[in-house]
């Protein structure tokens, strides 16, 4: 398997084509978590082979380096460099433990230092970003799994020698790597350095998220220095705590943890305070966290503009004044669409799988609470407004929906968070029972714009997210 490694000097990046004989798995021993069954002396020797070919590196397990180093007795022409790995596939030990790996690996003559663990959980990267930043030799630090993403992406920002991108998506030779069309394309790899700000998205799960290539492309368009990541939590004050640098400066918040969002933050929007529910994180220069809630405007403005057309959401009377609004989901999003309905003098029902969460959130909005069931024949008058605010028919449970089709004639207008897949069952079968439907992805933007503001405090490119989102969702 060919590999292209990006190669970071003084994080200007040469995109080589390396044939690294171990980089792939299926000719890493099956002793060091791959899948060559063979003799070590075979692969010495298609290893001493490809040295003779030219290749800029050749990276050979620490458990057999001095074997490798012995059977090649000194012969490795200067200019391909040495590199000596070990692999995890289980865990990320402590920072001693690697610090200690390090010096292992460099005292059998590594030219530069390789080690790949494995993230349990996303705050395990930095200990190897810690052992990275601190590493006197060249270090190549990668941590495997869709938790450890973020150590191949901020490579070049902790001193990382390179990093791996696969070239065809479907054949990685680690878990969670990425391919080299998003490193370069989406994470603008060649220009991540030690100043580059830290942004992303804290949810879980989050690979359905447009976030990343939304915000990436329109923080390269207007030439902020800064990256934006999925970032798969498993817990967001662990998180918050672990990341602590001001580099890390702003997060999106997504499903589960809005709502633990308000207590790990230090000060709070006055409308994400009476929400209760945070999707958007800033962390100030003098460290502190300021919590804000921009799904709010971004659902209400678009239902307002579903509702009335282009422009409502500015009349001096909102579109959803006096109309009674059915929120299913009592949840973060939730939170954020029933407020916004009182606010705009709508009527408002919660519905929620547990009803004692409908019922405080109905309360907290002067509004009345509903079980999930009775949504099949609430039916109180004409004109209501439907807005699904739970994860249901999101990717990848695609056939999810909060309520039977035969359901949708009762209302005038359904509105749905969800906007990856962005024609979810509910919008589908709302316009098969001939209703108007308002696409998550019009919030989406909206919400991604008042965030891009926040993180960046440059005017969000509009034309441009709505171009990012037509395309990606
Ligand atoms: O990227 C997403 O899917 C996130 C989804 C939301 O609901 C927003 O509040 C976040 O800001 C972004």
């Amino acid at each position: 398997m060919a590999y292209v490694a990006l190669h970071m000097k003084y994080s200007v990046l040469q995109v080589e084509s390396i044939l690294f004989k171990t980089a792939s798995r299926n000719i890493i021993p099956n002793w060091e978590g791959g899948q060559y069954e063979g003799d070590d002396a075979t692969r010495f020797e298609a290893l001493r082979l490809a040295m003779e070919l030219g290749v800029d590196y050749v990276d050979i397990e620490l458990k057999v380096a001095d074997k490798f180093i012995s059977f090649i007795s000194g012969s490795k022409p200067d200019k391909c460099k040495l590199i000596v790995s070990s692999h995890n596939y289980q865990s990320t030990p402590s920072c001693e433990e690697l610090a200690d790996l390090v010096a292992r690996i460099q005292a059998v003559g590594a030219d530069i230092v390789k080690i790949a663990t494995t993230a349990t959980d996303i705050v395990d990267v930095s200990r190897m970003f810690q052992v990275m930043v601190h590493c006197q030799v060249p270090m190549i630090g990668l941590v495997m799994s869709e938790k450890g993403l973020m150590s191949r992406v901020l490579s070049p920002k902790f001193g990382g020698y390179l990093t791996f991108g696969t070239i065809d998506a479907t054949k990685l030779s680690a878990s969670g790597q990425p391919t080299i069309e998003e490193l370069l394309d989406i994470y603008n790899i060649r220009h991540i350095g030690p100043d580059t700000k830290v942004l992303g998205l804290i949810a879980n799960p989050v690979k359905q998220s447009k976030s990343p290539i939304l915000h990436n492309k329109c923080l390269q368009s207007v030439g902020y220095n800064a990256v934006y990541l999925p970032l798969l939590a498993d817990d967001l004050a662990r998180f918050l705590s672990t990341y602590s640098s001001p580099d890390f400066s702003g997060f999106s918040c997504s499903l589960p943890f809005k709502v633990d969002a308000v207590q790990c933050c230090h000060e709070h929007d006055p409308i994400a305070k009476s929400i209760g529910a945070i999707n958007t994180i800033i962390r100030r220069p003098d460290g502190k966290l300021v919590g804000y809630n921009t799904d709010y405007i971004g659902a209400i403005s678009a239902i307002e503009d579903g509702i009335g057309g282009p422009g409502s959401k500015d009349a001096a009377v909102s579109p959803l004044s006096g109309r009674l609004v059915v929120v299913v989901g009592a949840g973060g999003a939730g939170k954020a669409i029933a407020y916004g309905a009182k606010e705009k003098g709508a009527r408002v029902v919660v519905a929620n799988r547990t009803y004692e969460k409908a019922v405080s959130l109905a309360a907290a909005v002067g509004g009345h609470a509903l079980r999930l069931a009775e949504l099949e024949t609430f039916r109180p008058e004409e004109g209501m407004i439907l807005a699904n605010a739970t994860s249901l028919g999101m990717y990848p449970n695609v056939d999810g929906t909060p309520i039977p089709k035969k359901a949708l004639s009762f209302y005038d207008v359904v509105f749905d968070v969800v906007y990856a897949p962005k024609v979810t069952r509910l919008l589908r079968e709302a316009e098969e029972s001939g209703v108007k439907v308002v696409s998550g992805v019009e919030m989406f933007v909206r919400q991604a714009m008042g965030q891009f503001e926040r993180f960046t405090g440059i005017e969000a490119p509009e034309s441009l997210m709505r171009e990012i989102a037509a395309k990606y969702t």
